[in-house]
């Protein structure tokens, strides 16, 4: 059974048309995650809305609660995660307005905790291809059934933040052959693998960095602008993704409910009791 976790970022705080709406508050041994959980139906298909940076956007991207948020998620049983964010561009032909759906990132954060795993119980999975292919088809299908303009692929920077980036760092992530820009879907995505939930980015173009010669550096008014529109088309192509995931199959063909199946090195006798207690619902399966 499908249980479907939206992400919300940016300009993202609320989601419409979900039946027995109610915010769930979520505890978890990584702390408490970025706001309580909107669960509910959403045309017959289970989902939980996060909004990522809480209900009045009060944390920066170095201070979302990453672990927090998709324990909680796991925790109440999501499956399946749809990470809607805001981006900048690199290419000229993803123009603001438009959906990327990402499908390998360049992670240059390095203010997070990015891992589950830890001293006394040591997990390593593939994030070589980062995102389930099977969510990017249905996110596909819906955007352009809601008339959005979709890239299939493209390569998300993640960069710390808060600030935006100088001309020459946007220059040099262009030049390495990135798509978009944002502050993030890392270490988001690592810890969606690691807990074992299928997740794809659908990237939000709001501006264009500030790489472009025809264009201004980015600024947060404009970028809300975009954001605006964008959040109507993203709660539109969300709103058709049930009809497509619904009938989810016994395991996913792309390997990412079973990432843990090989992943931990540290031997039954040397594992931290205390660690193996706080990865219950990540790892349990596992552990
Ligand atoms: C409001 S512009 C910068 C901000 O927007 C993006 O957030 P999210 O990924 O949650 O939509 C970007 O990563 C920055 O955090
Ligand atoms: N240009 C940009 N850089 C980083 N994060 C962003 N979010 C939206 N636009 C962005």
């Amino acid at each position: 059974m499908t249980k479907l976790g939206i992400i919300g970022g940016s300009g993202i705080y609320q989601m419409a048309g979900v039946e027995n709406a109610q915010w769930e508050t979520v505890e978890t041994p990584w702390g408490a995650p970025s706001d309580a959980i909107l669960t509910g139906q959403l045309h017959g298909t289970d989902v939980a809305f996060l909004p990522r940076h809480g209900r009045g956007h009060v944390y920066t991207p170095t201070n979302v609660p990453y672990r927090a948020n998709i324990d909680a998620l796991k925790r109440i049983g999501v499956t399946d995660i749809i990470s809607v964010s805001a981006c900048g561009s690199f290419q000229d032909h993803m123009a603001p307005g438009d959906f990327v759906l990402v499908d390998q990132f360049i992670d240059r954060t390095f203010a997070r905790e990015k891992s589950f795993f830890g001293t006394g119980c040591v997990g390593h999975v593939s994030v070589a291809h980062p995102t389930c292919g099977r969510l990017s088809d249905a996110c596909l299908q819906a955007g352009t059934d809601a008339g959005i303009t979709m890239h299939t692929c493209g390569t998300y920077l993640a960069m710390e933040g808060p600030q935006f980036s100088s001309a020459a760092e946007s220059k040099l992530y262009k030049s390495w052959g990135c798509d978009v820009i944002g502050m993030t879907n890392m270490p988001e995505a690592k810890l969606a693998r690691e807990a074992e939930i299928c997740y794809i980015t659908v990237a939000m173009v709001t501006d264009y960095d500030s790489w472009h010669p025809d264009h201004g550096a980015v600024d947060v008014s404009d970028v809300i602008r975009t954001l605006q529109g964008n959040g109507t088309k993203a709660a539109d192509l969300i709103s058709r993704l049930p009809a497509l995931l619904d009938q989810r199959p016994t395991t996913c063909p792309h390997g990412c409910d079973t990432a843990l199946e090989h992943a931990i090195m540290t031997a039954p006798d040397h594992r931290d009791i205390n660690l193996v207690a706080k990865l219950d619902a990540v790892a349990g399966r596992v552990l």
